[in-house]
């Protein structure tokens, strides 16, 4: 039996505000236990939520990048639910009526194009946060992520491997993030993520029953959560069993999910609006304000960068994957001029990312400045450089030992043997040196042609043009 995989995703994106989404308390990461929850943030007795605008704001901005529906009235609701991070007993999210409706999210997986399609965006409250270390045995409750604004994003249940999955939420990330309006740190919990997942025979149309596995913070759990969940229910169908809708939780130490709780349907939380809050009103003056100050987002980067640049979309997918990358780009090409686009990419996704993998640095740490990084791709356009004597130049600048690409070339010999009389002789050399792929050459073997030039470049330790190289190794075999 062929099985197809199954998955919606939610997201948890914590909003880059100062202070909560109902109240005036801070929303920085770290401070002593319980020392930023106010009597909002508890509903105490007495005490009235108030809308942060920064947050709607957040919400608008996402609204437009993914072009969904931002409502023009949104509803709040309480959802209610009793765990011990969440003493007051219900949490305040949207339900029938989020700010954000629909809107589509679009990667590359492999060479195809994917689209995921949106349900929805809704704002709500985070919780508080259970620890269970250093109480001997008890649970302390920290609540100072109590009030913290999430924007919760769910798709429908378009994805249909693990990997699919992943880079859904890698775009996702790279779009929220680009948006400023959430710091994407999945350690401290600003983006995580709940994986549902169902399996059906390949085929068959019908949804099959889903579990959900929540808080997944990293790309590599996501990935892994999936992927051992699918098969667990594929092997309990196989066997004859039957899928029950439950919350699960995935054991990164162990590799597995594990059962939390089973979930019938939201009607268990009893949502009503909250008595509290108005409706979210937000004019369509306020949408277009918010539109007008959005920045350049990455697929509009994309499409620019193949129509105007002529970069594959590969090229410019991974270019965009991050904005510090983009940017990066995009001073250096300002430096190097827009026809250099092509060997610039080249230069950023080769030894560039490799470096910055190397030492786990972000583009804006690098060590060459885009400036410099457009002269050296100048010098290899230009001939004075070739691949292999420009990988010399880029790890002489990248370890700081010069701050200009020629005072380099000429510091580390590299300038390229230009004396065409210099390039013959070598020819000759390797040519009387090698008789045997010379006759197979002239019999027809392309490849010994390929050998010869690897050859002189050898004698010319890589200082030689290459098309110069080609163009009198041609002359000379065809005389
Ligand atoms: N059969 C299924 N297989 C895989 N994913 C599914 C299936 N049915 C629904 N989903 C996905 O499950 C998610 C449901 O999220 P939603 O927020 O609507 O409800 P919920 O999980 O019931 O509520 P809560 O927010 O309390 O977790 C969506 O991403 C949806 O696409
Ligand atoms: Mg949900
Ligand atoms: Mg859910």
């Amino acid at each position: 039996m062929q099985w197809e995989i199954v998955v919606g995703l939610e997201t948890h994106t914590q909003l880059t505000t100062e202070s909560k989404i109902f109240s005036g308390a801070s929303t920085a990461f770290g401070a002593e236990p319980n020392a930023q929850a106010c009597a909002v943030d508890l509903a105490l007795p007495g005490v009235l939520p108030v809308m942060n605008k920064a947050a709607v704001q957040r919400a608008i901005q996402f609204g437009l990048a993914v072009g969904a529906k931002v409502a023009e009235q949104s509803v709040f609701a309480r959802k209610n639910y009793f765990y011990p991070d969440l003493p007051k007993g219900y949490q305040i999210s949207q339900f029938e009526i989020p700010v954000v409706q629909g809107g589509t999210v679009s990667f590359l997986l492999g060479d195809q194009m994917k689209t995921v399609r949106l349900v929805r965006a809704h704002l709500e409250e985070d919780a508080g946060k259970s620890l269970h270390e250093d109480f001997a045995g008890q649970s302390g409750i920290d609540l100072n992520r109590a009030g913290t604004p999430l924007l919760e994003i769910v798709t429908e249940p378009d994805m249909r491997s693990a990997e699919e999955a992943v880079a859904y939420a890698k775009t996702l990330h790279t779009l929220v993030t680009w948006l400023g309006i959430c710091d994407g740190n999945m350690q401290e919990g600003s983006f995580r993520c709940d994986a549902n997942v169902s399996v059906r025979p390949k085929g068959e149309t019908k949804l099959g029953t889903r579990c959900e596995i929540k808080n997944l913070n990293s790309f590599k759990f996501l990935q892994a959560a999936i992927l051992y969940e699918a098969q667990r229910q594929i092997e309990i169908i196989e066997d004859g069993g039957t899928i029950k809708q439950e919350t699960r939780l995935y054991d990164p130490d162990r590799n597995e999910t594990r059962s939390m709780r089973s979930k019938e349907d939201s009607e268990d939380y009893r949502y009503f609006p909250d008595p509290d809050l108005p409706p979210l009103m937000i004019s369509a003056q306020w949408v277009e304000q918010v539109r007008a100050e959005m920045p350049e987002l990455p697929g509009q980067k994309q499409a620019r960068y193949t129509a105007e640049l002529g970069l594959s979309e590969y090229d410019a997918v991974t270019l965009t994957a991050s904005r510090a990358m983009t940017d990066y780009f995009e001073a250096a090409l300002a430096a190097a001029g827009a026809d250099k686009a092509k060997p610039l990419a080249n230069w950023l996704l080769g030894e560039f990312s490799a470096s910055l993998n190397r030492d786990d640095k972000t583009p804006a740490e690098s060590p060459i400045a885009p400036a410099l990084m457009a002269a050296l791709v100048k010098r290899v356009v230009d001939g004075t450089l070739n691949n292999k004597t420009g990988k010399v130049v880029f790890a002489a600048l990248w370890d700081g030992k010069y701050s200009d690409v020629d005072a380099c070339i000429k510091g580390e010999g590299l300038e390229q043997i230009s004396d065409s009389g210099a390039v013959e002789k070598m020819i000759d050399d390797v040519l009387a040196a090698h008789p045997g792929p010379v006759a197979e050459y002239k019999a027809g073997k392309e490849a010994s042609f390929n050998f010869l030039v690897g050859q002189i470049m050898r004698a010319a330790r890589g200082k030689a043009n290459p098309a110069q190289v080609n163009e009198i190794l041609k002359a000379k075999l065809s005389a």
